[in-house]
């Protein structure tokens, strides 16, 4: 708001802090960098010391089951199960409900013996058995569920695993019996790696993987802190839209389940929906905040909030145990948010005008979940999980662009603040900027908006001080003026101008708002006032306000206030407490009616 100057000591601890932010957030994609470079590749099926995460998709061939009653008895018979070589293309099937069984053959390099694990690739795989076949016999039976705790896991590892100590010179044939007890999204990516081996590996990626969660919860901290400190609810929501995001990756990563709830595994199938709600709902709550999208378009806000409301159902309905509803409606959810720049953008024409990084930051997430959802959802895309990998990637890319537009924001807000430094140009008692600050440096605080940006005007006058005045006396006057300047300034949006007119008289300059939206802030503001008695030891007075709204045309200030104040001598004189509008084109006023 362009009334106080203690404001821009505020922005500036705004400011500082959120370069923190930023330096976190570039430590944020340093260790998804290092973490791409320590994802191992591959080598050959034939275990040595050197297989490190080998996929075994190459050497396999596949056999799926429909009605999800084959057992390995079944499949070891080659008359009764037609296996066929496996393809790329097999490895993401979609949502689906079938069994997967893979065969290949697996043997270890030379004459040593090797221990061997084998493991899936996402976290969110119900089952992982693991048959060792050997002269038409099953030798070795593993059976991986992943409601089991992860005391109970080969390796106590995020992903569902097999280790088997491989004796030299023997040859098995394995067969992976794999799949989603309800029909879901899986991956039929399972990697082999050298035991001793693949513990050096997952170190190193616990390592990056624990920086990386440690600086989402550091950032989620000084988010948190920032707001506590400047009462700022912006910095909240961004910290909460953190926690999600940290946990959306920490799901998928299926990190927080091992270091979080190891002993809780049917909790891992119930979860996975509720966080992508979760993270949904956060995204578009700090969107509306930043965005301002209740002041700048209140029927794009109340779409929004209902799609909120819709995903909050999909959350409650989930924790009555119901699956196939909540799981596609939770995909909705991750690809819904693709629309935010749209938002953005929609939002930065209406006069936004600092939103350019909000934007940037979401095309750039929403293109990779885009990704990801389709990777997961279906066949259509070559790479697999990856996109996924670039998700997690893209989403500290995200947080560190959003910081930026945080700054942007402020900064913004703090170029125009300097503005009205000067005394002369400030009202002493309510500390508002004072007409000679609106007659001389309105053009320039306006100056870099475009040629279609309209502005609105909204001229505020107390009803019957004067009998303030009268009955309480003129200290206790100044005093109400004091409280109704703080009631008008509290419901002004940082990119608009408040100022005290004359004694009792207010302006207040909207950016870009269209008719409705300026009639529903008038209204509200006359509702806001008269609910917010001034209170002090002795007294408690209730106010209102007349209010004169008009657009501004052409930047003609001078031609709107007495367009406004013809819509307030109306007001004034059928009753006060009323706000009316004046509409230039018709030369007519009317009455706002309320839609409190
Ligand atoms: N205490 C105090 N009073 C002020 C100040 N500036 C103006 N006033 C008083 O505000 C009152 C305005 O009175 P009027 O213009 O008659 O308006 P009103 O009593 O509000 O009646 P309506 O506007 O018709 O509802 C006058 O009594 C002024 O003296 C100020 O800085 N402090």
């Amino acid at each position: 708001m362009l009334h106080t100057i203690d404001h821009l000591a505020i922005l500036k601890t705004h400011i500082i802090f959120l370069h923190l932010l930023l330096v976190l957030s570039l430590l944020k994609i340093f260790n998804c960098l290092l973490l791409l470079l320590v994802s191992g590749s591959c080598f050959s099926i034939t275990v040595s010391k050197d297989t490190l995460n080998q996929a075994i998709w190459q050497d396999a061939s596949i056999f799926i089951d429909a009605s999800r009653q084959t057992t390995i008895e079944d499949v070891i018979d080659p008359i009764k199960t037609p296996f066929r070589p496996m393809i790329k293309g097999d490895l993401n099937p979609g949502v689906s409900g079938n069994k997967y069984w893979l065969k290949f053959p697996i043997r270890t390099d030379f004459d040593d013996p090797h221990h061997w694990i084998m493991h899936a690739e996402v976290s969110y795989l119900d089952y992982m058995n693991v048959y060792l076949v050997s002269d038409g016999e099953v030798v070795h039976r593993y059976i991986n569920s992943d409601q089991d705790s992860f005391a109970q896991r080969s390796l106590d590892y995020r992903l569902l695993n097999t280790t088997h100590f491989h004796p030299a010179n023997t040859q098995y044939t394995a067969y992976v019996e794999t799949g989603m007890l309800k029909a879901d999204t899986l991956s039929l990516n399972i990697r082999i790696s050298d035991v001793v081996k693949f513990e050096r590996f997952s170190k190193r990626e616990q390592m990056i993987l624990g920086m990386f969660f440690g600086a989402c919860l550091t950032l989620m901290l000084i988010s948190a802190l920032l707001g506590w400190i400047l009462r700022s609810n912006i910095y909240v929501i961004y910290s909460g839209y953190l926690l999600t995001n940290a946990f959306l990756w920490g799901f998928l990563n299926g990190y927080v389940f091992q270091f979080l709830f190891p002993q809780f595994g049917p909790f891992i199938n119930h979860s996975y929906h509720i966080v992508y709600f979760a993270f949904a709902i956060m995204a578009i709550q700090f969107s509306r905040s930043y965005l301002e999208t209740k002041n700048l378009s209140p029927t794009l806000d109340k779409i929004l909030k209902w799609i909120q409301i819709v995903f909050t159902i999909g959350i409650i309905i989930r924790l009555f145990g119901i699956y196939a509803f909540p799981t596609y409606l939770s995909f909705i959810a991750i690809l819904s948010l693709c629309f935010l720049p749209v938002v953005g953008y929609f939002c930065f024409i209406k006069g936004a005008t600092y939103a350019k990084w909000y934007i940037v930051a979401w095309v750039i997430y929403a293109i990779t979940l885009f990704l990801s959802a389709l990777a997961a959802l279906s066949n259509t895309i070559e790479w697999g999980m990856k996109p996924l990998l670039a998700a997690q990637f893209a989403s500290l890319l995200e947080s560190f662009l959003l910081a930026l537009a945080l700054i942007e924001k402020v900064k913004q807000l703090n170029s125009e603040i300097s503005i009205v430094t000067q005394d002369s140009m400030r009202d002493e008692l309510t500390q508002l900027v004072n007409r000679r600050f609106l007659n001389n440096k309105i053009t320039q605080i306006f100056k870099h908006l475009r040629h279609d940006e309209s502005l609105s005007l909204i001229l505020i006058d107390a009803d019957f001080f004067k009998q303030i005045n009268d009955q309480y006396g003129h200290t206790v006057g100044d005093k109400v003026l004091i409280h109704l300047a703080d009631t008008i300034r509290e419901m002004t949006r940082p990119q608009d101008v408040v100022a005290r007119y004359g004694g009792e008289e207010f302006v207040m300059i909207l950016r870009t708002f269209d008719q409705e939206s300026v009639k529903t802030i008038a209204e509200r503001l006359r509702h806001h006032v008269k609910t917010k008695p001034y209170k002090d030891e002795q007294y408690e007075i209730t106010l209102s306000v007349s209010l004169g709204v008009c657009p501004i045309e052409g930047r003609d200030l001078t031609q709107a206030i007495q367009y406004a104040d013809i819509a307030l001598y109306h007001a004034k004189s059928i009753g006060r407490d009323t706000a009316c509008i004046y509409i230039p084109e018709t030369h007519k006023v009317d009455v706002i009616a309320s839609t409190l």
